[in-house]
Order: structure tokens, then sequence, then C-alpha cells
């Protein structure tokens, strides 16, 4: 069931349009990325979701409801990240959390919540002064106050350092095995492949591709690299009679193989069958950068 459904969706700053023409919908469950370059209308388009902003055309619903008329129903249902200045420095992790379960008909105990993401010992800290990965989990335990259906996360892992970084992507990952939907407006390549189940990839207030993160691979031109040290020498005719082969050089002791579909398989099938073993094997596919860089023509930040 989609929960979340967006049909060409409008947004227009004065002389500028932000959202010219988006649609998606997010399953129930589903762990759904918004990717694109800087400056493409990613955080527009999700805030017009949350009802955080007003959108020019176009229909959202967020089960079943609209942003536009039924914005408080919606705050009870989507749990929406804390913006890194929305809190004063000052104020105490426990009293952040307090604060929050105020704005909810119906919130978790948020002592349970402290325990949970692991800030039991931080609960007289002041926010200001939390590492980056402790405000991120403080940021993920407001938005679950309310025991939102929905979690919104916009660039939540973008300040961190790769480490935290993958700290949070199992949170987000724990998010979503408490049945809760998320969407993810991310930058990270990375992260969207391990964590989405399929993204929208927006360009210019557009969505250029919608698939998920094998699906996008996969409209890339699929040329695939295979190197590996034989144990053995051979003829090159061994391989390029294959059909899925375009090509064999060798440097040194090692040889690079490069073609498309099954080469890998075809590849290693006919040495396993010649009992050479293909050492150091190292494989070269194409990745999410590639499928972003060839449908958006920008490279993704790094
Ligand atoms: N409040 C605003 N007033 C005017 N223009 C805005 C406003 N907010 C965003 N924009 C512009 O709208 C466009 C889309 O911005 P948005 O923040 O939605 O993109 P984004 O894809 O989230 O970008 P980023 O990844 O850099 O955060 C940008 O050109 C931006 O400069």
């Amino acid at each position: 069931m989609a929960l979340i459904e967006v049909k060409n969706l409008r947004k227009e700053y004065p002389q500028h349009v932000a959202v010219a023409d988006v649609s998606f919908s997010v399953e129930e469950g589903e762990i759904f990325g918004i990717l694109g370059p800087n400056g493409a209308g990613k955080t527009t388009a999700v805030e017009c979701v949350e009802g955080m902003r007003k959108r020019d055309g176009g229909d959202i619903s967020v089960m079943g409801l609209d942003p536009l008329k039924d914005l408080a129903e919606l705050r009870q249902v989507i749990g929406i990240q804390l913006q890194q200045s929305e809190l004063p420095a000052k104020m105490k992790v426990w009293e952040a959390l307090e604060l929050y379960s105020t704005f909810y008909r119906d919130p978790v105990d948020w002592r349970e919540l402290l325990h949970e993401w692991g800030l039991a010992e931080k609960a007289d800290a002041a926010y200001g002064s939390l590492s980056g990965g402790q405000q991120q989990r403080l940021s993920i335990a407001l938005a679950l106050v309310g025991k939102p259906k929905i979690a919104v996360f916009d660039e939540l892992t973008t300040a961190l350092d790769p480490h935290a970084r993958r700290e949070t992507w199992k949170l987000i990952e724990k998010v979503r095995a408490q049945d809760v939907t998320v969407l993810l407006v991310t930058h990270f390549m990375e992260e969207a492949e391990r964590l989405c189940d399929r993204l929208a990839l927006i360009e210019s207030g557009r969505v250029v591709a919608l698939d998920t993160p094998a699906g996008l691979i996969s409209r890339v031109d699929e040329k695939q690299i295979i190197r590996f040290k034989p144990s053995v020498d051979f003829e090159d005719s061994l391989l390029t009679s294959l059909p899925e082969v375009d090509s064999i050089t060798r440097s040194h002791s090692q040889v690079t193989v490069t073609g498309k579909g099954n080469v890998v398989y075809a590849v290693i099938s006919v040495l396993a069958r010649n009992h050479i073993v293909a050492g150091e094997l190292r494989l070269e596919q194409a990745s999410l950068d590639d499928a972003f860089v060839a449908l958006t023509g920008t490279h993704p930040a790094t």
C-alpha cells in the first residue's frame, strides 16, 4: 500500500522554480531515497510532503491526508528530523525529549527513547555539548517521540565522519525495523545504495529516474572489467572466443578482460574448466555513482 503519493508536485520561489514536476509514491515499510545534485529541489519536495512548505501545484497524499488541508493530523503520523539550529545549545537532552512529547496526542515514554537510542548517559547534557553522532541520535529519537508511521530524514549524515555515518545507517535500519516507513534525502551514493529499497533521482526539479539502486545501475553502460593473475599461462583465444568478452590485455602477469552481460561467470567457468586459478581477482562494475553521472550529467557530492 502506498503511504505517500506525490503527483506532479510544483513549487516556485520568487524568480525560481525549485520543483517543476515531481511524482513518486512510497510503499509501506520502504526506505525510499530522494537523490540528486545540489539545488535539485529535494529538500523543497520533501518539505511540501511534510507540510513545512505550501505547494503551488500537484497533489500530495500522506496516508490519505493532504498537507495543505490536514496539517495538524499529518504532524501526528509523520516524524521529522530536527534541523541543526532548531534547539537551543543549552537545552538538555531530556528537556528536548519532554518538550517534543508535548506535541503529540499519544507519545512514547521519552525515557525509553533515551535508552533505546544510547542517550541515557547524556540525559542531563546540553544539546550543544553533544558530538555529531549523539546529536543525530537525538534527532532520530525526537522524530520518533510521536510514534510516527513515517519518518523523514534530510541529509541526516552529511556532517558526520565516515564512522558515525555508518553507525547512523544502522539506526535508520532500526527505525525501519520498527515498522516506520522512511523517506530519506541524501547526497551519498553509498548511503543510497546500502539503505534504500527504491530511489527517485531528481534533477532541476524533475524526476529523471525512479528505480531500485540495482535497477538504476543497470541503466548505465554495462561494461565490466575483470583483472586477475592466472596460475598458468593461456592463449588469449581461450577467452576472446567467448561472446561475452570484448577484449583482453596483459600487463606483466596481470590479465585484464572487458566484457558485458554474464562475462564474469563465462570467464571464471572457462578458466576453471582449464584448471586455471584466477589469483588476485578484481571486478569493476558500474556503480550508483556511474548511474548518477550518466543520468544527471553531474558528479555526486562526496
Ligand atoms: N526559501 C527559498 N527561497 C528561494 N529559493 C530557494 C529557497 N529554498 C531553496 N531555494 C532554491 O530552490 C532550489 C532547490 O533547493 P532545494 O534546497 O530544494 O534543493 P536540494 O536538492 O535539497 O539541494 P541541496 O542538496 O543543495 O540541499 C535551489 O536553487 C535553491 O537555491
